[in-house]
């Protein structure tokens, strides 16, 4: 769920609801969204400032960590924006009042009560409080776009930092994702945004108080007036302001859902499928009228925020032009200057202006505050596949003897085992091939050998040892695998190898030699550059290779490590008959001294292999040699019987 991080309660469970509206695919269903309406909480009073004490309390709490946040990006930064905040606090207060001063001393220069030369001193100072208000604002512009700057480089790295260090299981859960894409894409902005709304706080709030000091010095009444006019207006913005925000929250699920639908019509991946099915006409229609019912709700609280916000405004206005019909005849009867009538009109303005300046600043640091909340949710996940306080050494060297032991496995969330009571023994360097119908389990296999996750029963022993007692980053490095989604990374085919051991990136023999056993060095060879070639399309120059041709390379960077244990998970899904019996006659000499194990659907590969281990839904339904699993005469005989008369029937 979007947002909900660390919402009050009310709003997560808007937002929940919200979220269960919604269709979940995205592609089809309703495009409506439900009302932005509060939900069913008790109006009275005392929970109304309940709920308003709980969200302004978690507000204000969440701004020290911000101002840590500012403070550990630059201290001096930190301190000239919080100063500058300070002083054009309290520039519209003097600037008003030397008008008020001006103002009377023009008056009574006119009257023949006064000279000019305190009309030049005054002009004088009301020339250094217009400076000083230009430089105050300067300096805070240029601070806050360097405390910007440096504080979303701050959180960009932490969560990249952090990001790495999380569990396989964190990027592959939808909500876990959801939180990781929020925390690197919309929070690092955030803190920036609630620093500023809390010094806006800051500064409107030493205007308000201090306009209100200088008006009571004129007229307590006068500083009561302006003081209460705004009232009505305050009340009506802080109502659709929060359903703004609101509504903008509710709005997310579907604008990524048009981002989405955008996506699969400009992306150059998604275009073949687009264009022989016929979707774009659908998709572009269906983006529309998302795009047009998110836009209808918009409208509906705009206006009424508009019209009503005005109307209640008008109320406001009209309280302050009585008073200020009041002081102009106070003044015309004397009792009462002039300064003090251009005092008040000045006050009364910048009065008005400051409460809602303090309601947007207020509810600028709730919305931001909620992003922060997913932040710091974020940063607060732990992993769990860490090493072990005491850790056990790697055998050295390790043996690459694998034992799974009554294994049990359930994806979190899942509603049954993707691995179920699984045992068996690879001996150090034999070659194992593991087969089974599609979501029988095998990539989770390799998921919990290379402990990506950890069982949920039972255990897997590395050369006697169960795996959970060696630092996970020390037992991979002794793995060497390639998945069966493999990265395409766009750099050199230099790189592209090079990465599967980073200390060997410029080891060009190396290189070179993992190529060759993957049957890619002749390709590299024909590239215009050779090694050095760019590959992909989002750089200039990159070439275009094939699918086939790319899964080599992913090989190559499997065969750079120089491991004990090599995990194959379908190497040759791309491959072309010749190349896929190329490597697979090769493999025998390339796992020379390796455990190796594989995945295949290719029943003429898989015979090859010193044990082929067959999985049904989970569990371990055959294991043996290809002769002795033929003749069990099971599941494995009749899949591998089912590929070869498909073979021969095309042969006859
Ligand atoms: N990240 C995940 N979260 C939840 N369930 C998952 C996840 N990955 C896989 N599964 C489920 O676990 C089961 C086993 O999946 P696995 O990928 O191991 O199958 P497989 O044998 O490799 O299949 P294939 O031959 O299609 O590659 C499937 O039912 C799948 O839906």
């Amino acid at each position: 769920m979007m947002h909900s991080g660390g919402a009050p309660i009310g709003v997560r469970r808007m937002l929940r609801r919200a979220g269960t509206s919604v269709p979940q695919s995205g592609l089809t269903g309703p495009v409506d969204i439900p009302d932005a309406v509060a939900p069913d909480q008790p109006k009275d009073l005392r929970s109304r400032w309940q709920r308003f004490r709980s969200s302004a309390g978690g507000t204000v709490r969440g701004l020290p960590r911000v101002i840590k946040l500012a403070w550990r990006a630059s201290p001096a930064v930190t301190v000239l924006i919080a100063l500058s905040a300070l002083i054009s606090g309290l520039m519209p207060t003097g600037t008003a009042y030397v008008a008020k001063l001006l103002l009377d001393a023009v008056v009574a220069a006119v009257q023949g009560r006064g000279g000019t030369d305190r009309i030049v001193q005054l002009a004088a100072l009301e020339f250094g409080v217009f400076t000083a208000t230009a430089i105050s604002t300067a300096l805070t512009n240029a601070a806050q776009q360097l405390l910007q700057e440096r504080m979303t480089l701050t959180i960009r790295h932490r969560v990249m930092a952090h990001a790495s260090r999380l569990d396989l299981q964190f990027f592959e859960g939808s909500e876990s994702y959801d939180q990781l894409r929020q925390a690197s894409q919309e929070a690092p902005q955030r803190p920036m945004s609630m620093l500023t709304s809390a010094l806006g706080l800051v500064r409107t709030s030493i205007t308000f108080a201090s306009m209100v000091v200088l008006l009571m010095s004129v007229s307590p009444l006068l500083a009561a007036v302006a003081l209460l006019a705004p009232v009505p207006a305050f009340i009506s913005q802080s109502k659709y302001g929060s359903r703004a925000f609101l509504l903008t929250l509710w709005m997310s699920p579907i604008r990524r859902r048009m981002d989405y639908l955008n996506s699969l019509v400009t992306t150059d991946t998604y275009a073949k499928e687009t264009k022989l099915f016929g979707l774009g006409p659908y998709l572009v229609d269906r983006f529309l009228r998302l795009g047009q019912n998110a836009y209808a709700r918009e409208r509906k609280l705009t206006t009424r925020r508009n019209f009503v916000g005005t109307a209640w405004s008008l109320l406001s206005t009209l309280a302050g032009s009585g008073i200020a019909l009041y002081i102009a005849l106070e003044a015309v009867a004397g009792r009462l200057t002039i300064g003090d009538l251009a005092l008040y009109t000045a006050a009364a303005a910048a009065v008005q202006t400051s409460v809602q300046g303090l309601f947007t600043g207020f509810s600028g640091m709730y919305e931001n505050n909620l992003y922060l909340d997913t932040l710091y949710d974020f940063l607060a996940t732990e992993p769990q596949i860490v090493a072990p306080a005491v850790t056990a050494p790697l055998p050295e060297p390790v043996r690459g003897h694998i034992e799974f032991q009554n294994v049990s496995f359930r994806y979190p969330g899942a509603a049954e085992n993707a691995m179920d009571g699984v045992s068996f023994e690879i001996r150090p360097g034999e070659t194992v091939a593991v087969v089974g119908r599609n979501g029988a389990g095998k990539s989770t296999l390799i998921k919990l050998l290379c402990r990506l996750y950890d069982p949920t029963e039972g255990r897997i022993l590395l050369d006697g040892t169960d795996i959970r007692k060696f630092d996970p980053d020390a037992l991979r490095s002794r793995i060497s695998a390639m998945f069966q989604d493999y990265v395409t990374y766009q750099g050199t085919a230099a790189e592209n190898i090079g990465l599967g051991e980073l200390s060997a990136l410029d080891d060009r023999p190396r290189i070179e030699d993992s190529a060759t056993r993957a049957g890619v060095a002749a390709r590299i060879a024909r590239l215009p550059r050779g090694y050095d070639s760019p590959l992909g399309r989002w750089f200039d120059q990159g070439v275009s290779l094939s699918g086939g041709e790319w899964q080599k390379i992913a090989l190559a960077r499997a065969f750079m490590r120089d491991a004990p244990i090599l995990v194959l998970d379908e190497p040759t899904s791309a491959l072309d008959a010749a190349a896929e019996h190329d490597l697979f006659t090769r493999l025998r000499a390339l796992s020379e001294g390796r455990t190796t194990l594989y995945i295949s659907h290719r029943f003429s590969t898989v015979r090859q292999a010193e044990k082929i281990l067959l999985l049904d839904r989970g569990r371990l339904a055959e294991e043996g040699t290809h002769e002795e699993l033929m003749s069990q005469g099971g599941d494995y005989a009749s899949l591998f019987t089912l590929q070869a008369a498909a073979y021969l029937e095309e042969a006859a």
